[in-house]
């Protein structure tokens, strides 16, 4: 299960999001926010954070104007590791040496199609599992 959210800045882009998930028969809980109307980014990066950290979901995906406000948000929860995307590389590395657990994407910074393909590398690509990284993960958590 993947855990949606977004500010009004990312409303949009997490419409699409939804529809390719939905194309793909990947399963999702949204978050919020539900409308376009202004909102606070922080409410819904905490949201998905506990839905993440709770392991009601098993990643989650934020988007706010830039990705920034909201990946900032989320990575003051401790357990949370929050990482801003705008390529598929950053995507595939931040799985990999990091075990992200929350992909955050700008909604008026990266095209739609550019954001899918990001979507779908964070979410397909596994933790490498390797020694060095785990122990610096040990030591963000530290
Ligand atoms: O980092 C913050 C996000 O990009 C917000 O989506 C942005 O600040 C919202 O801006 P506004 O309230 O002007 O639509």
């Amino acid at each position: 299960m993947i855990a949606l959210g977004c500010d009004h800045g990312g409303y949009e882009l997490k419409q699409e999001i939804i529809k390719h998930l939905e194309g793909k028969g990947v399963a999702y809980k949204d978050y919020g926010t539900y409308t376009e109307e202004s909102c606070d980014y922080p409410v819904y990066a905490k949201k998905v954070a506990e839905a993440v950290l709770s392991k009601e979901c098993e990643l989650g995906i934020l988007i706010c104007g830039t990705g920034i406000g909201i990946s900032i948000t989320a990575n003051k929860i401790k357990g949370i590791r929050a990482a801003l995307c705008h390529d598929c590389f950053s995507a595939e590395a931040t799985r990999q040496h990091n075990d992200a657990n929350i992909l955050a994407l700008g909604g008026r910074v990266v095209g739609v199609g550019h954001a899918l393909k990001i979507v779908d590398t964070f979410l397909d690509t596994p933790f490498s599992q390797d020694e060095r990284h785990i122990r610096r993960i040990s030591q963000i958590e530290d």
